[in-house]
């Protein structure tokens, strides 16, 4: 079975108890804390920043910390969010003018660098990056807001992004966020998915062990 990886988004968390439920979802068995951040620009959404990364670190937040940028410029944020304890950084191609640039600023950071891909953008954005990635993150909803509903065709995306990354050779994680649930969670990892960013489904219910429990469960039915 691969190493899968549940990667709760914080941005349905309650944020006046941040630290408290960053705790609580990962005693509750989360593997990565998934953390999105909006400028108001690149998306219609404002949420967090650096600071609020480094105010879990200094909390006590020891899991990785997937920093899903929706900025626009990119370039500016990466230090920021690198010394703000980050362990993965990852941008959407369209919001900025050098793709290859810009990862290499992640990578020589020592930080994991990934490309996001919205529903409607092409693969291909990775085609000559694939060396310098850690992450492919399919958008299986727009970008900008948490609670909508999953897009079905990011199936056959799933399916394309994991011939590409199997056909390069290397190590990289495929990462899926937004509408993921309990019952589509399954359907995700039997296209490809190793990585499973959920937010409302998690945070939405009061015990999030019995989330991540069922989630687990339909994880070890993958065909
Ligand atoms: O990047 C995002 C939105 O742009 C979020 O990570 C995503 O929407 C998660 O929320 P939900 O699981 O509620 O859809
Ligand atoms: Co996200």
């Amino acid at each position: 079975m691969p190493d899968y990886k549940i990667a709760p988004s914080i941005l349905a968390a309650d944020f006046a108890r941040l630290g408290e439920e960053v705790d609580n979802v990962l005693a509750a068995g989360a593997d990565i804390v998934h953390f999105d951040v909006m400028d108001n620009h690149y998306v219609p959404n404002l949420t967090i920043g650096p600071m609020v990364c480094a105010a879990l670190r200094k909390h006590g937040v020891t899991a990785e910390i997937d920093v899903h940028l929706m900025v626009s410029p990119v370039d500016g944020m990466i230090n920021d969010f690198i010394k703000a304890g980050a362990t993965y950084v990852t941008f959407h191609p369209e919001a900025t003018h050098h793709i290859d640039r810009s990862l290499q600023i992640i990578k020589d950071a020592g930080c994991k660098a990934g490309l996001v891909f919205n529903p409607a953008t092409p693969l291909h954005h990775m085609a000559h990056v694939m060396d310098k990635l850690d992450m492919v993150l399919l958008m299986s909803v727009n970008p900008g807001f948490g609670g909508q509903s999953f897009i079905p065709h990011t199936l056959e995306k799933l399916k394309e992004a994991r011939k590409m990354i199997d056909e390069s050779g290397y190590d990289i994680r495929l990462e899926v966020d937004g509408g993921v649930k309990v019952d589509n969670i399954r359907a995700c990892a039997e296209a490809g998915a190793d990585t499973f960013v959920a937010g409302s489904a998690i945070f939405g219910q009061p015990d999030y062990k019995a989330v991540i429990d069922e989630m687990r469960a339909e994880l070890a039915l993958v065909k």
